[in-house]
């Protein structure tokens, strides 16, 4: 397996594969990265002129995407061609929590690797090493590997597993200034061979001793186990936000406290409505499905009590705005401001506005919203998706506006919940002419300035304070 790679391929045109190969594209002007993906409309999105149509919106992307695209960056709908073309084969497509079968709720669903992996096999001619971009269940390499391994046609194929550590909104500056890249790979002569073949990629702007080489099944697991971290910091604080309420604490200056002890270091450490995204509940469940898988049932629990933290706060937060509005929400206008899982994406995947505006339409609330970046069919899509209230119900009380003053025409209440940097440049004392009284806002991002808020004569509810 020649260590030279000319040619990529990444089957995947998503939050992942988009940016990862726009960055190593920019980087390595010498290899060609082909994206492709079966969903026609994103690739034709990722090739419209107008870049501001690019499908996914990330800070310095399309300026990326600009400087690469049909040079040596290319989005395609033809897989196959791709695949026999490269050396080299990212698979980065979705890995959802199963909605079916076995793990329903759970596992991860890995029928869209399983299909790649096939159609890797059935297409290809000359050996490759087929890397996971994906984040997987520790030793799914070895099923690809029994896939891959299986075709009868002489060719052979090196698995790596290379997790992608970047958040979203941070993507572009996550990926040209990672912490780390971890490169998992067989410790055998071609396994060494193929993770220095990936590593030399990312050496083109990455200092060497950043690129970190593991055995395969300590990759795939660190990327598992990275997310668990991060979401269970989150719902430590978040666990703390509880009894901060009840005690005068503050939880902001708790979590300056506590992170200024170096082993416990200040990142990750807001208490929030809860956290969203595409990963870190997919991720985390998966987690404990296979601590269970294995019979580690103490595990298994220990993990899960991120998730039902995780939930409990969202919950908390709609009673919250109920039991403040004097206990009924019926009819009542309630302003969103933010849908986004976090601010600069419009990715709402579990956001947990979602989850709260359920809620609220459970006690028959009208919901405005504004995101600055998530559009009206997203939005119903999303509620749509949970199937606890009817289409029509959620067009009747859900509407979506373009403007922030729009949203808050004789609200009842104003509910914060992303943590866009234009809601704390409002002119507040206007939006307080526009409220119904008592003004309240609920601010599940402890964005806001609240002494200035009090002023203007708004109550503030904060979290965690
Ligand atoms: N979104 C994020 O910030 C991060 C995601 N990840 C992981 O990366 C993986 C991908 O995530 P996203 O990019 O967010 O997903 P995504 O849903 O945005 O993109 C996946 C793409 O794969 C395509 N696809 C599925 N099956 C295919 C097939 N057989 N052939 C061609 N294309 C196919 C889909 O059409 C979709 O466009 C997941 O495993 C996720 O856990 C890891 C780190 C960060
Ligand atoms: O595997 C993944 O998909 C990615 O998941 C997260 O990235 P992401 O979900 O894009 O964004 P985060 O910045 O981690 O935020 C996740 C959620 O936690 C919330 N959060 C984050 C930090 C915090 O202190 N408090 C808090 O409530 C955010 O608002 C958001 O809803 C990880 O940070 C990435 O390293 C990882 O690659």
């Amino acid at each position: 397996m020649g260590k030279d790679i000319k040619n990529i391929c990444c089957i995947g045109a998503g939050y992942v594969g988009g940016p990862t190969m726009a960055v190593i594209a920019l980087k390595n002007p010498q290899i060609q990265v082909n994206i492709v993906d079966i969903n026609e409309q994103r690739i034709t999105d990722w090739n419209d002129t107008d870049l501001d149509k690019l499908p996914i919106y990330e800070p310095g992307l399309k300026e990326v995407v600009e400087e690469t695209r049909n040079k040596n960056l290319f989005f395609s709908t033809d897989v196959d061609t791709a695949i026999d073309n490269a050396d080299m084969i990212f698979i980065s497509v979705n890995t959802p929590t199963k909605t079916y079968g076995k793990g329903k709720g759970q596992a991860a669903d890995l029928k869209y690797i399983e299909l790649c992996a096939r159609q890797i096999a059935r297409v290809s001619k000359t050996d490759k090493i087929v890397v996971e971009k994906s984040t997987l269940p520790v030793r799914t390499a070895e099923a690809l590997q029994g896939i891959l391994s299986s075709t009868g046609n002489g060719v052979k194929f090196e698995i790596l597993s290379n997790p992608e550590f970047l958040a979203e909104g941070t993507a572009i500056d996550d990926l040209l200034i990672p912490d780390r890249v971890l490169i998992g790979g067989n410790n055998t002569v071609s396994g060494k061979e193929a993770k220095n073949a990936l590593s030399s990629i990312y050496e083109a702007w990455i200092p060497k001793e950043r690129v970190l080489q593991t055995n395969v099944w300590s990759s795939e697991l660190s990327k598992l186990t990275a997310n668990a971290f991060l979401a269970q910091r989150i719902s430590s604080i978040n666990a703390m936000s509880v009894l901060c309420e009840e005690t005068e604490a503050d939880v902001d200056e708790i979590a300056r406290a506590i992170g200024m002890d170096s082993r416990i270091g200040p990142k990750f450490l807001k208490s929030s409505v809860g956290f969203g995204g595409s990963c870190f509940q997919k991720d985390v469940l998966n987690l404990v499905y296979i601590a269970k898988s294995y019979g580690l049932d103490e595990v298994a629990e220990y993990w899960d009590q991120v998730i039902k933290l995780n939930d409990y706060q969202k919950r908390r937060f709609a009673d919250k705005i109920i039991k403040e509005s004097y206990n009924t929400v019926s009819g009542k206008k309630i302003a969103f401001f933010g849908w986004a899982f976090k601010k600069d994406t419009n990715d709402t995947r579990e956001s947990a506005a979602i989850y709260v505006a359920d809620h609220l339409l459970d006690e028959q609330a009208d919901i405005i919203v504004y995101d600055p970046k998530v559009s009206e069919e997203r939005i119903y899509a999303d509620l749509e998706y949970l199937n606890t209230h009817s289409s029509e119900e959620i067009r009747n009380r859900v509407k979506v506006v373009s403007s922030h003053s729009e949203a808050v025409n004789n609200a009842h209440a104003i509910a914060i919940l992303t943590e866009w940097d234009e809601f704390k440049a409002y002119n507040w004392k206007e939006i307080y002419s526009k409220v119904l009284k008592p003004a309240n806002v609920f601010d599940g991002r402890n964005i806001l300035d609240k002494e200035k808020l009090v002023n203007v004569g708004f109550n503030v509810y904060n979290i965690g304070k």
